[in-house]
């Protein structure tokens, strides 16, 4: 369990998040979505213990019954990478260019003290298990060697090797192509043993989570159940970023659906998550997703 309560992230005197508090359950799914420089990754990587010189952390984060704010460089040291790690948006940077992939896995392992032929053995699994094809040719390719997709995914094992307790991802696929990236999320949706995901992307958060943060202004101004905050927005800037974002045909009203179970065929209101509704054909509105068996998308299309 991450528990995050009076987060505030300073540069200086200048307050860069401010009084962030949420929480992640083993197994769930949180989306953090906002505007670029809201402070979605200062979050994060307060988080990780690994934010930019000159930016500090206050307030009380902690995973488990372990701190991540305001205890020693050593100490976060020793979590990261292990009870939580972390995906960004350009492998590339990550990884080391002069190094085989299959000791790049191998590594993050020895380094929180595994034995050699262990870390050896478990890297290949890992490749496997991030879906890789041909993981023993991977492991001994170079980071170039690969696709961004594949470089991705290496990222991914990476994160997994000793078995986090919480994944966090920063855009992890802002870079790739489309029909990678929705591989990639399907797969960081099945791997993740509790997600913060970290997207400017709307429709990918209503693909992954099932709870949501809104970040405006260094603040978390709105939360809750994903389907709650997408068709119920309270804030004036959700209201705006689901209105001007994909998820919803430009002057489409958002229905209320609270409580409602629609009749079989039509559905009042417009289809706020056409593009990225998981059944995302044009019969839809047949399936079950607002009759209450926790679907978190809204489906239901415009009556005739
Ligand atoms: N090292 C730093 N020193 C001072 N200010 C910083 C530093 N790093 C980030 N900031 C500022 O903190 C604010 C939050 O940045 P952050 O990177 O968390 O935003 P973000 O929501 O992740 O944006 P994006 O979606 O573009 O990545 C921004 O105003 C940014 O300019």
């Amino acid at each position: 369990m991450l528990k995050v309560d009076g987060l505030t992230v300073r540069a200086d005197t200048v307050e860069l998040v401010r009084d962030v508090s949420f929480a992640i359950a083993p197994g769930e799914r949180v989306g953090l979505i906002g505007e670029s420089g809201s402070g979605k990754s200062l979050t994060a990587l307060s988080l990780m213990g690994l934010l930019p010189e000159g930016v500090t952390a206050s307030g009380l984060a902690r995973l488990g019954d372990r701190d991540l704010v305001g205890v020693p460089e050593s100490r976060v040291k020793g979590l990261r990478g292990r009870a939580l790690s972390m995906v960004f948006q350009e492998p590339m940077t990550a990884l080391n260019p002069l190094m085989r992939i299959g000791a790049q896995v191998a590594e993050v392992m020895t380094l929180h003290g595994r034995p050699r032929q262990e870390a050896r053995e478990r890297s290949a699994e890992l490749l496997e298990r991030v879906r890789l094809p041909e993981p023993g040719q991977i492991a001994r390719a170079y980071p170039h060697q690969l696709s961004g997709g594949q470089r991705q995914r290496v990222m991914l094992a990476i994160a997994l090797a000793n078995g986090p307790e919480l994944l966090i991802c920063d855009e992890p696929t802002t870079a790739l192509d489309v029909t990678v990236q929705k591989q990639m999320l399907d797969l960081i949706g099945e791997v993740a043993p509790a997600l913060l995901f970290i997207t400017h992307d709307l429709a990918v958060v209503a693909a992954m989570c099932e709870r949501v943060l809104v970040m405006y202004g260094g603040r978390v101004v709105e939360s809750g159940p994903l389907r709650e905050v997408f068709t119920r927005p309270r804030h004036r800037y959700t209201q705006g970023l689901l209105a001007a974002s994909r998820l919803t045909p430009r002057g489409t009203r958002l229905p209320t659906i609270a409580g409602s179970v629609p009749p079989a065929g039509r559905f009042p209101g417009g289809c706020v998550f056409r593009n990225r509704c998981p059944h995302a054909t044009p019969t839809c509105e047949t399936t079950p997703a607002l009759t209450g068996d926790g679907h978190a998308y809204a489906c239901w299309h415009p009556a005739d």
